[in-house]
């Protein structure tokens, strides 16, 4: 057994096989590996390279003996036993830097295609339907956009918005310090008074599941337009009715949902979803935003250079 054996277990580009080569490292290849397998194999392993397919929970960091490092190649770190991590010893690297701007673009899509009926008008059209006063757009334009969670897909969306000519106010919990020229760090009671489009950036925790509520959504002053790209969890199907119902939400930009897997739905959960989709103004993408053919690879490079950094001394 070589001791630098590392496990790949969700699909990447494939320079991630040359790019760990080089950098020392044996690299197994499996995207199609199912959690048994896992569990029986990952005693051999030195390193973990991983998506979002498989929870690193602690029953698979019990038997990941040799675990010295786990490589999440992309940026949501919710389905990792983080403090396992921390506990002992296991180093854990993320590549955001390498989708971010595939996010933050993603969100500006959204956000012009609703704003224009863009999918809405294109499938009009496609059926033979020609209606200009019902998809009249509106603009971005001196609009005010709140950012909740400034890390590295809310402050890519914020540079990209630059040539807009909106109003930026982020609000962070656990950031400050970040405002610049044309980003206003605010509180979170001065983002709900002054937003007009909303963009959800703060990653999965205990205290942002949910965290968009009808409690917090009636505190804002005015109707907004909602863009999330960060995780479903943090609004449920119901809230994200209830809110189009009563107008706190002109619109919805929703790259995530609330679960995933249609084939795994509850009947609730079908039922609020198929509400959801008769709207004419929610846009779904099926989690897209960080998933370019660019980001595809950016990725690949951010974390492999970040796990030869961190051991280069070995
Ligand atoms: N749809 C997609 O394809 C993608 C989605 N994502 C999602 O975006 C999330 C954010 O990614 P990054 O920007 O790289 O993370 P990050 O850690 O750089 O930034 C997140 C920010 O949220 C803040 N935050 C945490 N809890 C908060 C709270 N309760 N209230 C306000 N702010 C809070 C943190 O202080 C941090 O600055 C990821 O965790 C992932 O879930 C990321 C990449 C692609
Ligand atoms: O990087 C992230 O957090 C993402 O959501 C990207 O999607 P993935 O989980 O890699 O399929």
């Amino acid at each position: 057994m070589t001791p630098n054996k590392v496990l790949i277990i969700d699909e990447m580009h494939l320079s991630i096989l040359s790019l760990m080569e080089e950098a020392g490292y044996e690299v197994e290849y499996s995207p199609e590996i199912s959690r048994n397998e896992i569990l029986d194999r990952i005693e051999a392993f030195v390193g973990l390279i991983i998506r979002s397919k498989t929870p690193i929970d602690r029953e698979l960091l019990l038997k990941a003996k040799k675990l010295k490092f786990i490589g999440r190649a992309g940026a949501g770190l919710d389905k990792i036993d983080l403090d396992y991590l921390e506990q002992h010893d296991i180093k854990l690297f993320h590549a955001a830097e390498g989708n971010m701007d595939a996010v933050g673009e993603q969100a500006i899509g959204g956000l012009l295609s609703l704003f224009n009926h863009i999918s809405k008008a294109d499938a009009e059209v496609r059926k033979g339907i020609w209606k200009r006063e019902e998809n009249r757009g509106e603009e971005l334009q001196g609009k005010t956009v709140g950012i909740i969670g400034y890390g590295n897909m809310g402050s890519s969306f914020a540079r990209k918005l630059g040539g807009f000519d909106v109003n930026i106010l982020a609000y962070d919990k656990y950031k400050s310090g970040f405002g610049n020229f044309h980003v206003r760090e605010a509180s979170l009671g001065q983002l709900l008074e002054e937003t007009d489009v909303l963009s959800m950036h703060v990653p999965l925790t205990l205290e942002t599941r949910n965290f968009l509520n009808m409690d917090l959504l009636e505190r804002f002053k005015k109707p907004i337009y909602f863009i999330n790209t960060a995780r479903g969890e943090i609004i449920s199907f119901d809230t994200l009715n209830e809110a189009l119902d009563r107008g706190i939400f002109k619109g919805a930009v929703l790259d995530v949902l609330e679960n995933e897997k249609f084939d795994t739905f509850t009947s609730e959960q079908k039922n609020s979803f198929e509400r959801l989709a008769a709207r004419k103004n929610v846009i779904f993408s099926p989690h897209i935003a960080g998933w370019t053919f660019q980001s595809y690879e950016k990725i690949n490079q951010v974390l492999v250079q970040k796990i030869k950094e961190a051991f280069s001394d070995q």
